[in-house]
């Protein structure tokens, strides 16, 4: 099952639990706009490259649109530059993931509703200044139907400051000098302190909360993180300091293990020195495949969709699944994991952070007033805190497991507002 159709069942299934009625569930679940736009640029040596890009507008009912711009070849259009223009991939990962938006930010409690886009591309495998072009290329493209007040994008897989640092350079030559369009900025263009660990950061509250739940706590626990990029460096960092013992990490190079726990700060300067995990004195290499399988009581994936599945549910160890990345669990493994005890936390609630802290960053450019860290770190917690006791007082009222907690929560807000908004022309 792809992610767009894992994603309609969990939000079929709270529809029902809630009692929506049909109607309102079908509009809730048709996109509200689908951008898909030809990027064509001229790569460093002369020839031209050409990729699809997309912007997925999924629902504006609470505010406006909300999500991160991924550069990745497996979502959407790069097979384009090898196949003929029919055979491109149809951009359903994006389609599923700005969804997934939409609940998110209800479930945050943020004012916003969700979006997502990406380019089909291969960000390492593009220079900087083609990188820069591509990113402007798009923004040409979208800038019509991107702005403050309805869809403000943020970086994802792929992308970091410096790609919104463009956004906001290209959309500001059409509608003037804006910050608040993109939020992930850098610090000097109006970014927030703490947006840029606020994702890991926020996977981190909430799995204290959940451990909590359980009577346990971060130290002493063991962690293995798959990918090793924005979310997974940061939340390695986070639970190694409150010592916890990360014993598994992996990214695309390979993985690397050590049971007795890694020493994250080496690891860290290690990967920035080398651009790989490989060759660390700290820790054994270890096959990447068996990352999601390896020993330890809290799994956190944080790098592609669709990780954990039929194949490797079972033999899963982990007494936790912190789902920092988007929609890590498919539908047979949430199955086969929840038959075997396995606690997972949602998506949509355990990654939030990153979009609570764009949410602050928003308010600050527009208030033209910057926050110190140590308030954006406070409000973070409070935010991820009080989702946390919300979904949980779903999952009593419903009886269910924390995602249809998440989801009920989520929809039965954004299910709220476009009732009360109405349909009168
Ligand atoms: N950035 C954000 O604020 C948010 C991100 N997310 C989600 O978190 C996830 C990660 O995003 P982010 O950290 O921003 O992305 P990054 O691009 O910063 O990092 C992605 C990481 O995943 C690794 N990776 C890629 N493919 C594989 C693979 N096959 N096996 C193991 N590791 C792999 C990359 O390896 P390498 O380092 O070698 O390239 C990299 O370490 C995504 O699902 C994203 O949607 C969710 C909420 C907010
Ligand atoms: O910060 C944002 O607006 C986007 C975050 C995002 O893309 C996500 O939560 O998946």
């Amino acid at each position: 099952m792809n992610a767009l159709a894992a994603t309609n069942r969990n939000f079929r299934k709270a529809a029902r639990i809630l009692g929506i009625d049909s109607k309102i569930e079908k509009s809730l679940m048709i996109p509200f706009r689908e951008i898909k736009v030809e990027c064509t640029i001229p790569k460093d040596d002369g020839t031209l490259v050409s990729y699809v890009g997309f912007r997925v507008q999924h629902d504006n009912s609470r505010g406006p649109m909300k999500g991160g711009i991924r550069y990745h070849p497996e979502d959407a259009g790069s097979e384009m530059n090898t196949h003929s223009y029919n055979d491109y991939v149809e951009p359903d990962e994006v389609n599923a993931l700005a969804q997934l938006m939409t609940w998110k930010t209800a479930v945050a409690d943020i004012p916003y509703g969700g979006a997502k886009g990406g380019i089909g591309c291969s960000p390492k495998d593009l220079s900087f200044s083609e990188l820069e072009r591509l990113t402007r290329v798009f923004t040409q493209k979208i800038h019509d139907l991107i702005g403050v007040n309805t869809d403000v994008p943020a970086p994802d897989m792929g992308t970091n400051a410096q790609t919104m640092a463009w956004i906001l350079d290209e959309y500001s030559k059409f509608h003037g000098y804006s910050p608040a369009v993109v939020t992930g900025k850098p610090i000097d263009l109006g970014g927030s302190l703490g947006r840029d660990a606020a994702t890991g950061r926020g996977v981190v509250y909430a799995t204290e909360a959940l451990l909590a739940e359980h009577g346990k706590s971060v130290k002493g626990l063991t962690f293995a993180i798959q990918g090793f990029g924005n979310v997974g460096s940061w939340a390695a960092k986070l639970f190694h300091e409150r010592g916890g013992k990360v014993v598994a990490v992996s990214d695309i190079t390979g993985a690397v293990r050590n049971p007795n726990g890694i020493d994250i700060h080496a690891l860290l300067k290690h990967k920035e020195a080398t651009g790989k995990l490989a060759d660390f004195s700290g820790a054994d290499v270890m096959d990447s495949n068996d990352l999601l399988t390896q020993e330890c009581d809290v799994l956190v994936p944080c790098a592609l969709g669709g990780v954990l599945n039929r194949e490797n549910a079972g033999d899963v160890r982990a007494k936790f699944v912190i789902e920092a990345a988007n929609h890590p669990t498919d539908p047979d493994a949430d199955e086969i994991l929840s038959k075997k005890g396995v606690v997972i936390l949602p998506d949509i609630y355990a990654n939030a952070g990153g979009v609570t802290v764009s949410y602050f960053e928003w308010v600050q450019n527009i208030q033209g007033f910057m926050w110190d860290e140590d308030k954006v770190n406070a409000e973070l917690k409070r935010y991820m805190t009080k989702a946390f006791h919300n979904i949980k007082g779903m999952c009593q009222s419903h009886d269910c497991n924390l995602r249809m907690g998440a989801f009920t929560l989520g929809v039965n807000r954004v299910a709220r507002a476009t009732l009360l908004r109405g349909w009168e022309a």
